[in-house]
């Protein structure tokens, strides 16, 4: 048994998790078939031979750092967050507080070249960067999203990747930076960023080598992922969890809490909390629910800062969000109203970080 604790220097200390590893050179039916089964059993994957030029990821992170190590008031010309811009420990805006500074940017071009004004020194370097990695890593999304779509056997394999290519796609792109911070003078790292859902489809992580990002695979038992220098990490975001519900499926996920498989080990301490017999804990896919979007955090590390780079891939504002008809059937049918993203994400904000929203639009 597990005693849960919302305290990160108290929480468990399960080993960190094996993600499933794709290897985007793959055969096509393949990889498709390993992305769909990563979505339904993890929600959250890791993509090698991704394509995404080393240089592109290296000039983005470069440009991160240079904008962090600035001084405070330089960096306040490119804020407050409203909510886009620069912020620091306030994370939306109903009281979310967490040890990060951000920048947070809308993709469309014309967005990036105006934010930069106040981020750089050298603002069309900047654009010219952040643009680059926005394209590369888009990119990445919509060859996902198609081998998805392929997986899930949607007769539009374009149906999902559509919205993000659209050119008022609603994407974002993050940068955020945990100084280093122990919670409390103990040995773990303080929240960085709340447990929460991404409210997209799809959400394309990239991190320095310093780790911190952690997913719940049950209440309250939180599981590192180990960063990768090769790889980028997806997860499985709101929308994309609606285009694959039904009924059946949506009455499991929750449960995922029983099919946590807990391999023995031995106890340890963890201040006046015990664990018992635990100390790996082994998501398996059980789950009959077809993609999940599974909630995860940052912990700050307590020597290191880390840098983290997320694309959010967003529909268009008015465009409806609803479950493909191929997928409905009388076994599933339809369980949200159709509604547009722009109400989705105006829900979004209008609730805290570890908010659930989607039940919000059920039927
Ligand atoms: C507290 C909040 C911050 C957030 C908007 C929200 O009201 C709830 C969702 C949050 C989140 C999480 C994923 C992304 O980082 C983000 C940009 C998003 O789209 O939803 C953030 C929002 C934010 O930081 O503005
Ligand atoms: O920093 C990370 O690894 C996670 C950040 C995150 O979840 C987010 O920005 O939505
Ligand atoms: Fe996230």
């Amino acid at each position: 048994m597990v005693v849960a604790s919302p305290n990160p220097s108290r929480a468990e200390k399960p080993e960190a998790i094996e993600l499933p590893v794709i290897n985007l050179s793959g055969e096509r039916t393949e990889v498709a078939s390993l992305i769909t089964k990563a979505c339904e059993e993890y929600g959250f994957f890791k993509v090698i031979n991704h394509g995404v030029p080393e240089e592109t990821v290296a000039a983005m992170e470069e440009e991160g750092v240079s904008f962090f190590t600035k001084p405070d008031v330089e960096k306040q010309r490119a804020g407050p967050a409203v909510p886009y811009g620069y912020g620091r420990k306030n994370i939306g805006f109903n009281g979310d507080i967490g040890e990060v500074e951000y920048l947070l940017l809308h993709t469309n071009p014309l967005s990036i070249s105006q934010s930069s004004i106040t981020i750089s020194g050298d603002p069309q370097k900047f654009c010219s960067v952040v643009n680059g990695y926005v394209r590369a890593v888009r990119g990445l999304a919509c060859d996902l999203l198609d081998l998805m779509a392929g997986g899930l056997r949607v007769h539009d394999q374009s149906l999902f990747s559509k919205m993000i290519r659209d050119v008022e796609s609603d994407s974002l792109f993050r940068l955020n930076h945990y100084p280093p911070s122990s919670f409390h003078h103990c040995t773990t790292g303080a929240v960085g960023f709340g447990e929460h859902t991404d409210p997209q489809i799809l959400t394309i992580l990239r991190s320095n080598d310093v780790g911190g990002l952690q997913i719940r695979v049950a209440d309250a038992v939180w599981v590192p992922v180990p960063p990768d220098p090769t790889a980028f990490c997806v997860n499985v975001g709101d929308v994309l969890q609606l285009f694959g519900s039904s009924l059946n499926q949506l009455e499991s996920h929750g449960k995922l809490v029983n099919h946590v498989q807990l391999i023995k080990g031995s106890n340890y301490d963890i201040g006046p909390y015990q664990v018992e017999s635990t100390n790996l804990y082994f998501l398996k896919a059980m789950t009959n629910g077809r993609f999940m979007s599974v909630r995860h955090r940052a912990l700050t590390n307590i020597n290191k800062p880390r840098i983290s780079m997320a694309y959010f891939g967003a529909p268009p504002l008015q465009a409806m969000v609803t479950t493909p008809p191929e997928l409905v059937t009388p076994h599933s049918p339809l369980l949200y109203r159709p509604f547009t993203w722009g109400e989705y994400k105006r829900a979004s904000y209008s609730l805290q970080l570890g908010d659930s929203r989607l039940q919000l639009f059920r039927k």
